[in-house]
């Protein structure tokens, strides 16, 4: 029986496995991580990642081919495909500060695997890594290899979260780049048997390693550029009187742009887009490439001005100052269906209000208090190392509660700001909504749910990314 091990049991490791295993009964998957917390809630009936559907897969095969352990060194010595899925964050320190990635964690995962090996293995490189790591790891394992043969492997994966489950059934693709020599090749052939359990075989590619390393951070830069771009337009929009809606679905019919991530909003979030972006912009500026660097660069500083423009707009709306107001926050995740909250827009929105002393009471269906008093007090990066590992959080935000739902964060509010699209804040009684809050009463909508229309009629004043502005914030428009 041909085993697996991942090195990483987070929001990839766990999803992908999972599937691994249930597509391929005939593999034994062993799931390890450093953190005890984390596989204890693997093992558990509430997994410690919300994503739809993977409950039923985890249950399918849990203790039959699919297994989530600490004892992560007897799982990678007897495996005999290693994927590595641990953290990459940006560094905080040191050379390359706040751009470059952080390749502690796959180092040590790298020196275990050398130090534990009996047998030959593939490695595979499941985190998203700079171009290049697999030499850097091929020279750690080979240089510690007591005669043991290692093929290292790229194998990025695409997956995004509130839909990992269906990506991992049905990817658009499977990309495996390899070393082109014969047992390089012979290894891909090995990792590529195992997708083709379910795969189509046109739909898994195969490269070179430069190239499966590079195409990661170039499609997670093409994404996030795109919402830039749109969210650039949208500040066009609200200048001009144009509705961002109508222009994204007037260029997305075109065949060449397409219709999809076309949506303007606060702000992309996510534990990837921002870090891979630096991490491709310090790898173009080591290369000597700073015109491409500062290409990409734009892209993130487009965001952080979406992020401070709907702030300003909050608080110019409201007479140029929200201390002391009371004002909801429906909504943290980063994205709807997930409890993820990892550089989620929510926290810089809510770091601004509460730097002008608003009083916030929070919402979200998946994400628990201890979480966003965590995120509140994070500084920037720190939240993408292991949980154990991370800082102890400062003290929790006394300007800050959060709440069982969406009528008692609104409460006796000024303001009710939308973060996440979640489906149920479409469905809202907005009139009761309404007659619980201050007047005026205003509606912030980062995300464009709420029907505008209907809610300007019931009484509130509407801001709407990229929307027609509502007469009262023509008067008073935002500065970012
Ligand atoms: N979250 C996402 O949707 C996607 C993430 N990625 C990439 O996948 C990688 C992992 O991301 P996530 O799963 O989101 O991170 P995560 O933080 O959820 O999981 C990483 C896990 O690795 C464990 N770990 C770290 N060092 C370890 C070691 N030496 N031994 C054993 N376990 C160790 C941590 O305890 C943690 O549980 C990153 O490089 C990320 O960029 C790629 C595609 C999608
Ligand atoms: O490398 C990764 O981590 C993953 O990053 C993204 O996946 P994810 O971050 O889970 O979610 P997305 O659906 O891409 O959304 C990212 C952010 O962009 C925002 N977004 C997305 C689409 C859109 O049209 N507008 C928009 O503002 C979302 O609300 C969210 O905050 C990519 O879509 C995945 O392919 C990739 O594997």
């Amino acid at each position: 029986m041909v085993k697996i091990c991942c090195i990483g049991a987070g929001y990839v490791g766990g999803p992908t496995m999972a599937v691994i295993a249930v597509k391929c009964p005939s593999i034994e998957v062993a799931v390890v991580d450093i953190s005890v917390s984390r596989i204890q809630a693997w093992n558990n009936d509430v997994l410690p990642i919300y994503e739809p559907g993977l409950d039923e897969v985890v249950k399918q095969c849990r203790g039959k081919n699919l297994f989530f352990s600490t004892d992560v060194e007897r799982h990678v010595a007897e495996a005999d495909i290693v994927f590595v899925s641990v953290n990459t964050p940006t560094k905080t320190r040191g050379l390359g500060a706040g751009k470059a990635a952080d390749l502690t964690y796959w180092e040590s995962a790298a020196r275990m695997i050398a130090d534990v090996s009996k047998s030959d293995k593939i490695v595979v490189e499941k985190s998203t890594v700079p171009v290049k790591t697999a030499e850097a790891i091929e020279r750690i394992l080979t240089h510690n290899s007591k005669g043991i043969k290692y093929q290292i492997l790229s194998n990025p994966e695409f997956l995004a979260e509130g839909t990992a489950i269906q990506d991992l059934f049905n990817p658009d693709r499977v990309l495996i780049g390899g070393r082109e020599t014969s047992d390089g090749r012979k290894a891909v052939e090995t990792l590529k048997s195992v997708y083709a359990h379910w795969v189509p075989e046109d739909k898994i590619l195969c490269t070179n390693l430069w190239s499966a390393e590079l195409s990661k951070l170039a499609a997670n830069a093409f994404l996030a550029q795109r919402i830039s771009s749109v969210n650039a337009m949208s500040a066009l929009c609200e200048a001009t009187g144009a509705d961002v809606a109508q222009v994204a679905h007037a260029i997305g019919t075109d065949s060449r742009i397409g219709p999809k991530f076309l949506k303007a909003s606060v702000g992309f979030g996510g534990s990837c887009f921002q870090k891979d972006i630096l991490n491709l912009v310090y790898i173009c500026e080591c290369n000597g490439l700073a015109e491409v660097a500062g290409y990409w660069r734009q892209v993130i500083k487009v965001n952080d001005y979406q992020k401070s423009r709907f702030v300003n707009r909050v608080v110019s709306s409201m007479f140029n100052t929200v201390a002391g107001k009371k004002v909801a926050i429906l909504g943290f995740a980063f994205k709807k269906d997930t409890g993820d909250t990892r550089e989620t827009a929510a926290i810089d929105v809510c770091k601004g209000l509460i730097g002008d002393k608003a009083h916030l009471r929070i919402y979200d269906p998946q994400v628990s208090e201890d979480q966003i008093q965590r995120d509140l007090a994070l500084n920037k990066f720190e939240w993408d190392h292991p949980a154990h590992l991370q800082p102890a959080a400062g003290e929790a935000a006394k300007q800050v509660s959060v709440v069982g739902d969406a009528y008692e964060a609104s409460k006796g509010a000024h303001a009710v700001c939308v973060m996440t699209e979640w489906e149920e804040f479409k469905g809202l009684d907005y009139g009761r909504i309404y007659e619980g809050m201050q007047k005026p009463a205003f509606v912030f909508d980062g995300r464009n749910v709420v029907d505008v229309e209907k809610l300007r009629e019931i009484g509130f004043i509407v801001y709407s990314i990229g929307k027609p502005l509502d007469p009262w914030l023509k008067d008073m428009p935002a500065v970012a």
